[in-house]
This record gives C-alpha cells, structure tokens and sequence, in this order.
C-alpha cells in the first residue's frame, strides 16, 4: 500500500510549480505554535483531533462529512490542535479543507498527507499548515534532512513519523525534531496495538515530544499513555465514529481526572 501511495505522489508531485528558495517570503504568515500547545498540556496527554473521511484499510469512516463543522467541534471540545488529511486518492482529503478549517478554528493544523519533495513544503505553507508530517517509513536519510530543513526554514514545524527502533535513530542521525510521532499502526498487517509506542519509548530523547499515532480507543488507552508521561496522542477513526465528539472527548480522558 505505501508503494502504492508513494507512486501516487510521485505524479502528484511532478505538476506541482517550481520555486526559487530566494524568492520564497513567508514572513506575514501568522503561525500557530503547534508544539508549543502540546508541551504545555501537562495534566493529560494532548489531543491531536484528526478531521479523517476514509482510509485504505477501513474505506469510509465518516459519510455525512463536513470538515468546517467537525473542526468546530473538536475545538469547541477542547481538543489541543488538528490534524486534516489532505490526501485526496487514498484517505479522501483535500488541501481546501485545510484553508477552509484555517478560517474557522484557531487551533495549529498539522498538513497529514505523504510528504516526499520540497514542492509539497511551500504549499502546505501556502495553504495554511503549521505543521507537518514527515514519515521516515517513506523517505531517505538524506531526503528526511533536506525536507526537515526546509520546512523549518520555512516556519513549519515538523511531526516525524516512526514504526521502529531503527527509524528513530534514522531521524536523530539526520535532524533533531521538536516532536516524534509514533505510528501504533503496523502498516503491513494494519493491526494497532498501543503497546507499540510503550516499546519504542525509551529510545526518544527527553527533549523531544512524543506522541501515539493511531488506534486509541479507550479511556484505559489514555489513561495509561498519560501514566507513561506521553506527551500527546493522534486520534481520528474514534472520534469520527462518534455520535458526539464533546462527550466522546470527555470519556476518553475520563480515567485522567480520577
Ligand atoms: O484513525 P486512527 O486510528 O485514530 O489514526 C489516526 C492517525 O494516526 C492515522 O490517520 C495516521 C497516522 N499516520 C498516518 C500517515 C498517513 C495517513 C494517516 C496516518
């Protein structure tokens, strides 16, 4: 399936415009401090609230979708910041939805879609990300560096995306992110399992934030990443699913308050 994706991109990629690095001036963009709002969510782990129509493991999630309104709601529900895919061929995303959010919410947006050139760095600027995803599954050492780089030239933070020991210390050889993500998500067998992230934990550097990507579910989920200091936490399919996102949110964190 990543082969497939990344093929995908490939063309997407080859028709976006060129740019001239000399020419690129971003400073009027207000940037909205991503990690900075994760970091200071101390009491429970942090929601990165994921606005998701579909995936290719699970098709549809979501069928009366409105993007505007689900982001309304999740910053209404006090979720941190958002993730919107913007993928359009696989998960049914688009960039539009990331503009349109930005005009209706003022939390951080994350760009989630499959990053591999530089090309895609200057529009997600341009249509409003403060962040975006890096996966290291889906790019080279040196490709990992030069897209780090650029986007932080560029005023954008960075979430890296890990499955494996060896992937962080790919991405410690080549940058040194402000926040890992990883992916509870086995991307061959598309099993989630939570304790995938506790396994991993102890390979990240203190200073950089952490946060568990895919399949939390459950109130005991957060419940015991807020008990192993985990930073943040990226839900999408359980809250699309739900019939109200407010009382969905309340529940999950509802272990963290007792
Ligand atoms: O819907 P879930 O299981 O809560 O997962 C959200 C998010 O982690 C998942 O959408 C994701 C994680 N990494 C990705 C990379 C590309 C596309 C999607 C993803």
């Amino acid at each position: 399936m990543l082969t497939k994706i990344l093929k995908q991109k490939e063309k997407e990629v080859a028709v976006l415009p060129s740019f001239i690095k000399g020419e690129l001036d971003f400073t009027d963009k207000d940037h909205r401090p991503f990690a900075y709002k994760i970091a200071n969510s101390l009491s429970m782990p942090a929601l990165i609230a994921e606005v998701k129509k579909a995936s290719p493991s699970k098709g549809i999630i979501k069928e009366n979708f409105n993007p505007v309104e689900i982001a309304v709601e999740y910053e209404k529900a006090g979720a941190s910041c958002l993730s919107i895919l913007t993928d359009t061929e696989f998960f049914q995303g688009d960039l539009q939805y990331l503009k349109d959010i930005r005009n209706h919410v003022s939390l951080p947006l994350l760009r989630k879609d499959f990053i591999i050139d530089e090309k895609q760095i200057i529009e997600s600027v341009e249509n409003g990300a403060d962040a975006i995803l890096l996966i290291a599954a889906c790019l080279s050492n040196e490709r990992l560096g030069k897209l780090h780089a650029l986007a932080t030239e560029c005023g954008l933070e960075c979430l890296v995306e890990v499955h494996s020991q060896q992937e962080i210390q790919q991405v410690y050889d080549v940058c040194n992110p402000s926040m890992i993500g990883i992916n509870n998500r086995d991307l061959k067998t598309f099993i989630t399992d939570i304790e995938h992230t506790f396994s991993l934990l102890s390979s990240i550097k203190k200073e950089t934030l952490v946060i568990s990507e895919s399949g939390i579910k459950t109130a005991s989920d957060v419940k015991s990443l807020f008990d192993h200091h985990v930073n943040g936490m990226l839900i999408g399919e359980t809250l699309m699913r739900a019939d109200s996102i407010e009382n969905k949110i309340r529940e999950l964190y509802h272990d963290c308050s007792n």
